[in-house]
């Protein structure tokens, strides 16, 4: 069994999903294919969101409006059979019936995550309806009925698996299933998400909890790239990486994959493999534990990054100074992503600012802080970066941009400089320059 996630890009219009369904139909082996929205609607499905906390009902219609007609033009040209395509107008009148109904509930989470949840609900209704109208038989799953997600940060697999299996063992033989990304059941059972971008980890929850033979992550481009394509010019697809070195590019903002996405299959040693819905013969990226090669591999950036500066004449390096630092952090369940010491100072940044307020309200009672806001985390990444002989040259960001905090040797897989997120475009076009485009770009 082989796991297919098919991202918004794919899936965002007739012409795409025609491609998709030619990928699916290359050979028989049986699959379970993940879907995002159609690429736009989450968004557009946030500004409802927006809407209904604002209670604007003419914006609220003029969404829902939209999103009908978008998806009713899909049917329109999807599907030949007149007897169909008026079942589908009919669904999908009913969806938004369904949805205007939620709109007028007054907010809350569960309300939330319902609406924001209906892109993958719309798409996977339509597009499993036309497959089996064209003969690709298909069943849909209801990915609410064994998604049950207690802790997103540590999905219990085993009992996804056991509800997947239910579920599929009530349903007619097939080797096609189509299911809904980026939805999840909580602890309570409540309707929820895994996040923005949180298709790709719907995808390896899946091919981990039924010990699929591969995941596959099917987008817009031809694999994770060695540096963000939408600034950089001339990037080139990797071939290999490793599930730390993936971890590390998707955790510092590749936003090719999910952060959590490579966590559930690393176990099981499940491969993941990047491919291109627009070009599927070009060979992508594959994760896995295997290391082809070590060294300087791809070079991510993280916004939205808080740098704290705490300082302390008197207690910084003094016994059990810094356990009282992080327990404040730890209490407000905020992670820390880089730290920096020096005798009388730590400086260490968040990117989760929810409770901001208290844990600065806590630190003052100890020590002087002051926060900078609007960072950005560049990451360098590959096995053994900080033994490969080229890794000096991007200290020479140095005499160009200004360095907010540098993290080398935290791990021999990872280097990260903290710059402000209006160095960001610069530095990664000067870090590529440096480290990708001289000849003598090597491995150690
Ligand atoms: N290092 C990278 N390699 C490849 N793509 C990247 C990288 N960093 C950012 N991207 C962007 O990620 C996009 C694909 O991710 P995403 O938009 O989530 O796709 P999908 O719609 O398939 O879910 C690419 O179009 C590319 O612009
Ligand atoms: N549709 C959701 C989930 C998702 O994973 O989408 P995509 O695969 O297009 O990044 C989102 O936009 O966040």
């Amino acid at each position: 069994m082989k796991i297919l996630k098919f991202g918004g890009t794919s899936v965002g219009s007739v012409e795409n999903l025609h491609k998709v369904k030619e990928i699916l139909t290359k050979d028989t082996e049986e699959k379970i294919v993940v879907c995002s929205a159609m690429s736009g609607v989450t968004n557009q499905l946030v500004k409802l969101i927006g809407s209904v906390k604002l209670k604007d009902a003419d914006a609220i219609n003029g969404i829902l409006h939209q999103l009908e007609n978008k998806h009713s033009i899909v049917i329109d040209e999807l599907i030949d059979d007149q007897k169909l395509k008026g079942e589908l107008k009919e669904r999908l009148s009913f969806m938004m019936t369904e949805m205007f109904d939620l709109c007028n509930q007054s907010y809350s989470e569960i309300v939330d995550a319902k609406i924001v949840t209906y892109g993958e609900t719309l798409l996977t209704y339509i597009f499993s309806n036309f497959l089996n109208t064209v003969g690709v038989y298909n069943e849909l799953l209801d990915a609410k009925e064994f998604m049950h997600v207690d802790n997103t940060d540590n999905p219990n697999i085993q009992k996804v698996g056991i509800k997947l299996n239910e579920v599929k063992e009530n349903r007619a033989q097939t080797n096609l299933y189509i299911t809904q990304g980026f939805v999840c059941k909580n602890h309570l059972g409540q309707i929820s998400t895994l996040k923005r971008g949180g298709s790709d980890y719907t995808a390896t929850i899946i091919g981990s909890a039924i010990d699929a033979q591969e995941v596959q992550i099917w987008t817009d481009i031809d694999g994770l790239h060695n540096n963000d394509p939408r600034y950089v010019e001339g990037t080139n697809p990797i071939a290999h990486l490793t599930y730390n070195e993936a971890a590390e590019l998707a955790y510092f903002g590749a936003k090719i994959l999910h952060p959590q996405t490579v966590s559930p299959i690393v176990d099981k040693d499940i491969p993941v493999l990047l491919k291109n819905t627009f070009d599927p013969e070009a060979t992508g990226t594959v994760i896995s534990n295997r290391i082809h090669n070590k060294g300087l591999k791809a070079i991510s950036a993280k916004d939205g990054i808080t740098a704290i500066k705490i300082k302390s004449n008197r207690m910084l390096m003094a016994h059990g100074y810094l356990r009282r630092i992080f327990e404040v952090f730890d209490n407000y369940h905020t992670s820390i992503d880089m730290i920096t010491t020096s005798e009388v100072a730590i400086s260490l940044t968040i990117d989760d600012t929810r409770n901001l307020e208290q844990i600065l309200k806590e630190l003052e009672g100890y020590a002087d802080v002051t926060i900078e806001e609007n960072h950005s985390i560049i990451c360098i990444v590959g096995e053994s970066v900080i033994d490969d002989k080229n890794s000096y040259k991007l200290f020479e960001i140095l005499n160009h941009i200004p360095v907010r905090m540098i993290s080398y040797g935290g791990s021999n897989n990872n280097i990260s400089i903290l710059v402000d997120t209006n160095d960001k475009i610069p530095t990664l076009q000067f870090l590529n320059k440096k480290l990708f485009l001289t000849p003598s770009h090597a491995v150690v």
